[in-house]
């Protein structure tokens, strides 16, 4: 089993440049499928775990997809298999991505029904919910979620209970190809939206008002491929501002996109950290004290769940009382456990926790329950006195880029080291286009 093991103390300094968002490239790839002429050209896409998961699914489809030096070409011209099995769905829920897309160009799809993950239950029913109502019927049993739909889906308003990034781009990608107008009210806001729908318009959809409220979906009868780059990745941006901020250090994070992050600029600032808006990315200059705080997560623009876990590690070492709230996830709470063994002091009230900093970090064995858990645990140990070795590491891989590489580039003491205990930095992950990655991923 690999680890990482950081020994905490050494201020970070340099800089480090942001990849592509995990969140945007999934999406984007699963709706390169509904072009029926051409190929889609996808550049800028992270060395992840889950791009590799989605180019299997795809693959297995019979779709040709080849990713190398960050692009992926994918031609989905052939006729495609319209399932996705549960190995793939297992590794990676954003598999159910594909269900929008396939219902709409072939009136069919049926994938393995995702199940909860650490952080919550995590239920499709919204996504479902917008498929019915243009006109597809849902089948649930055996593990599995079927839609279909005889001819084109036609377009409808849909109101979403609350606004799921994942609804939204499924449904969002079923009405580009639908017969006349879809509205979409209380959508998801987030900068992944915008992104996906970019894309969707270059194909030659018809998708306005991303990043708002309600999107307009005017379908039209056939989607080209295209080329796109995908937009940089704001949690891996605000995890590298949370490096920065935890040793006191001094860091330039390249590519980070200020518009996409102001409520964890904010919160930075409160803690009186000093972030600097640059040309191409930010500098953040971690304080010789930190001040605590409070946050509460939200949808986008709210301050966003996937950067709780990270601002708790630097709430540990800020003088006073900080508390978080999750209100997205109802049990996204699993590293506080972890955090406990560092000699973190911490209290979990419902759905918050609360920190009475400064912590007197001390290096422990310490297991990832997600991905952003991973990285927090790792963020602790750049604090913490001694050795911290993090495990469960295909956690972190799913949705970092040489982590442990990266922050040793900057100043850290980390190394990752596989079950013999030999380095393996750099860490590169290898796709293995036609063979099947999951099994040695599990
Ligand atoms: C691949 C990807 O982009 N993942 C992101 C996406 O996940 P994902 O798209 O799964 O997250 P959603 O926005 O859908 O989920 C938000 C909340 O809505 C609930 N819900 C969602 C759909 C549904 O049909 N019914 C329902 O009740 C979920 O259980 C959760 O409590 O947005 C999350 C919220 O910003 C992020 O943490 C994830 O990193
Ligand atoms: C929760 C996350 O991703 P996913 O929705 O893919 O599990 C995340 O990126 O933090």
């Amino acid at each position: 089993m690999e680890k990482i093991i950081v020994r905490g103390g050494n201020q970070l300094n340099g800089t480090v440049k942001v990849e592509g968002a995990k969140n945007a490239v999934l999406p984007v790839i699963t709706a390169s499928i509904l072009a029926s002429e051409g190929e889609s050209i996808i550049t800028d896409v992270p060395n992840l775990a889950d791009v590799y998961t989605i180019n299997e699914v795809l693959r297995n489809m019979n779709a040709n997809v080849h990713f190398e030096n960050n692009t992926i070409n994918v031609d989905a011209t052939k006729p495609l298999k319209t399932e996705a099995p549960f190995e793939y769905v297992r590794k990676m829920r954003a598999s159910v991505l594909v269900l929008g897309p396939l219902l709409a160009r072939y009136g069919h799809a049926k994938v393995a029904m995702p199940g909860g993950c650490a952080i919550g239950s995590r239920p499709i029913d919204l996504h479902l919910k917008g498929f019915e109502a243009m006109g597809a019927k849902v089948h649930v049993g055996n593990g599995f979620v079927e839609v279909e739909a005889e001819g084109r889906l036609h377009g409808a308003k849909i109101y979403l209970d609350m606004p799921s990034v994942g609804a939204t781009e499924n449904i969002v990608m079923a009405a580009a190809l639908a017969e006349g107008k879809t509205i979409i009210e209380n959508c998801a806001k987030e900068p992944e939206i915008v992104d996906l729908a970019n894309f969707l318009n270059k194909m030659g959809a018809r998708v306005i008002g991303a990043g708002t409220e309600t999107i307009r979906i005017e379908g039209v009868e056939k989607l080209h491929g295209t080329e796109h780059g995908i937009i940089p990745d704001r949690v891996e941006a605000g995890t590298f501002m949370v490096a920065a901020a935890i040793t006191g250090g001094n860091v330039f994070i390249e590519n980070a996109e200020t518009e996409h992050l102001r409520s964890v600029i904010s919160k930075l600032q409160e803690m009186d950290v000093t972030v600097l808006e640059e040309d191409n990315g930010i500098r953040v200059i971690g304080p010789d004290k930190l001040k605590s705080t409070d946050i509460k997560t939200l949808p986008h623009p709210g301050f966003p769940t996937d950067m709780q876990s990270q601002m708790m590690s630097l709430m540990l070492s800020a003088y006073g009382t900080s508390v978080i709230t999750e209100t997205v996830f109802e049990n996204r709470f699993m590293h506080v456990e972890e955090f406990r063994r560092m000699n973190a002091k911490m209290k979990i009230e419902g759905r918050s926790v609360i920190i009475e900093g400064p912590s007197d970090l001390q290096g422990a064995e310490v297991a990832a329950s997600d991905l952003r858990a991973a990285a927090a645990l790792i963020l602790a140990g750049l604090r913490a006195e001694g050795f911290t070795r993090v495990t469960e590491l295909k956690h972190l891989d799913r949705g970092y880029v040489d982590f442990a590489g990266k922050l040793a580039a900057l100043g850290a003491d980390i190394e990752r080291v596989d079950e013999n205990g030999d380095v393996v930095n750099p860490f590169v992950q290898v796709d293995k286009q036609n063979e099947s990655i999951i099994a040695e991923l599990s």
